[in-house]
């Protein structure tokens, strides 16, 4: 790289007085964790948490201090897993036992609250994983969105199990019973969406929840606690801060977790799985990691497939599990791809999260630069080449985008998720190729398909279905709209997420069944109407 174009990148670090007040934040030295409806005060250990913003100092350049959260110890922990099994106490607590209106009420609340701290909410999230404000500003505002669209989908959802289904003589009504006590643990991409997308679900469906947050991303949070203490009874929801090996491994070494709602990657959530004693007796609501590949064809419209594989490879820097991160591009249109797909990576504006028209941000995880810098290495050694002239440039944190090519299976950036502004680009013959990847790949979240023509792309679209669990044509791979389900194969997930298909994974169907008799009507009649009184449905089977 030559010094002219490094040079260009030194401005991306600002001193502390070159950033606009509207974007500063205090520093957050949190010193309480949620315990059984209080927020208890902790004299112990604590641990920084950094921004990946620098600052440059006379020592160089240093990651912002952003505040400190407790460091709570295992004795500490069984105390927050204690008083969530105390709220649950075996489906007889005062949350499970709530009725639904009740609990909408408590979930409304608690929307209401967390929705005044919009401004701040999304300025620590800029600063602590350096998600550009348009993004932050989403991801809150997706939040809110899922939660109200889940007070939807559980109003439907209850009148559905206010009805009576009969056979054979039965009668039944079919409720949604909550699980117990539900380990809520998230990543760092998503800090405050990704908890919630579980949290909310197990938690208005009547679980009680203890939930432990990413390194980065924890403080973004912080503005929240009082929202849960304000809207949920005592024990219904409690925090773990704290390293993450020593404080959920005795959690699940007790057995007392009936829901592990993970979403991270796959190593630490098979590790967990394991630690517990009986794990038949546990349920696993998994989404993980994934190496989603993207197809660009032949006959594929090239300025559709490089703007698509941009976004999919790229928003937020492609640390995204539904990131696009192998394309295989067919042979004719290689050079004429990559030649588009350089052009438009080059184009891109580097700098800090808050700043005008911005994409490529600094990165969190403080051993990604150089991991990432290990992968370009390792293609670049087995005779692949960075296509653009500023590929791979680090700074610190700062990590500009590479498009490698021609990557091949020999290469370490064909088989890792590299989770991070990295494009392998691959040159195929046959789209055997690609399908053979996706075969023995131990992922199978999504694909992207980019074809024009038809018949091809319908002859794509049946493999693929049966390998991954979302097939996108002509279009980048992500998770939403939230409404539609989403999950993987393999090591990609367990259970399936979405904001209908979480509420029926964080419950079960619990049957109130009677010999179908005249009687039995009349009494069915009345306990369903009690069941009811305050609520919803009228439309029952007689
Ligand atoms: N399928 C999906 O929906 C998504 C999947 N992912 C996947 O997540 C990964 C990136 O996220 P990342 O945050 O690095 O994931 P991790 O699996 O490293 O972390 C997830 C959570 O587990 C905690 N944790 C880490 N190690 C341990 C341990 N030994 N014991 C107990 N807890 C632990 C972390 O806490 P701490 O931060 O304190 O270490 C964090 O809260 C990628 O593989 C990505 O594909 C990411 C987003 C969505
Ligand atoms: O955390 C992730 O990577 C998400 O599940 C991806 O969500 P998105 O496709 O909406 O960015």
């Amino acid at each position: 790289m030559d010094s002219a174009n490094k040079a260009s990148f030194h401005e991306i670090f600002k001193s502390e007085n070159e950033i606009p007040e509207e974007y500063k934040v205090a520093e957050i030295h949190q010193r309480v964790y949620l315990l059984n409806g209080e927020l208890v005060e902790w004299n112990g250990d604590v641990q920084n948490i950094y921004s990946p913003v620098c600052i440059p100092t006379e020592n160089g350049l240093e990651r912002k201090l952003l505040g400190s959260i407790p460091n709570i110890g295992p004795k500490e922990a069984m105390e927050v897993l204690e008083a969530c099994v105390k709220a649950y106490d075996n489906g007889l607590g005062e949350w499970p036992t709530m009725s639904v209106e009740g609990r909408i009420k408590c979930m409304e609340k608690f929307v209401y609250l967390m929705i005044e701290q919009r401004d701040v909410v999304i300025k620590l999230l800029m600063w602590e994983i350096g998600k550009t404000l348009a993004d932050s500003t989403k991801e809150f505002d997706r939040t809110v969105d899922y939660i109200n669209q889940t007070i939807d989908a559980l109003k439907d959802l209850d009148r559905e199990s206010s009805r009576f289904q009969q056979a054979e003589g039965t009668i039944a009504q079919i409720r949604r019973a909550p699980l117990g006590v539900v380990l809520s643990m998230g990543p760092f991409n998503y800090p405050l969406n990704e908890i919630f997308t579980t949290l909310i679900p197990a938690l208005i469906m009547g679980n009680t929840i203890l939930f432990k947050l990413p390194k980065h991303g924890v403080l973004a949070h912080y503005p929240l606690l009082n929202a849960f203490k304000e809207a949920f009874p005592k024990g219904t929801v409690n925090t773990l801060y704290g390293k993450g090996s020593e404080i959920i491994t005795p959690i699940m070494e007790s057995g007392k977790v009936n829901v592990l709602a993970f979403i991270g990657s796959s190593k630490v959530a098979n590790g967990l799985k394991k630690l517990h004693p009986k794990v038949n007796r546990l349920r696993a609501i998994l989404s993980l990691d994934a190496k989603n590949a993207a197809i660009v064809t032949k006959n594929a419209n090239l300025d559709v497939a490089v703007s698509e594989c941009i976004l999919g490879s790229l928003s937020f820097n492609g640390q995204r599990c539904t990131a696009l991160k192998l394309i295989f591009v067919q042979k004719e249109v290689a050079e004429e791809f990559t030649q588009k797909l350089t052009a438009a990576v080059s184009a891109m504006k580097a700098g800090l999260p808050w700043e005008k028209d911005v994409k490529i941000t600094p990165l969190p995880e403080v051993n990604k630069p150089v991991y990432l810098k290990e992968c370009i290495d390792d293609a670049l050694a087995k005779g692949a080449k960075v296509l653009n002239e500023n590929g791979g440039f680090t700074e610190e944190s700062f990590v500009f985008p590479a498009v490698v090519y021609p990557v091949n299976s020999e290469m370490k950036l064909y088989h890792e998720e590299q989770f991070g502004p990295v494009i392998p680009v691959v040159p195929f013959d046959d789209i055997e190729e690609p399908i053979d990847y996706q075969v023995n790949a131990d992922h199978g979240m999504q694909v992207s398909i980019f074809s024009e023509d038809p018949m091809e792309v319908s002859k794509l679209i049946d493999p693929f279905v049966n390998l991954v669990s979302r097939v996108n044509i002509n279009c980048q791979a992500q998770r939403g709209p939230d409404v539609f389900p989403f999950t993987g194969r393999k090591d990609s997930a367990e259970g399936t997420l979405s904001v209908f298909d979480a509420l029926r994974s964080f419950s079960i169907r619990s049957l109130v069944a009677a010999k179908l008799t005249e009687s039995n009507k009349n009494l069915l009649n009345s306990i369903v109407r009690d069941h009811d009184s305050n609520f919803l449905s009228t439309d029952y089977l007689f």
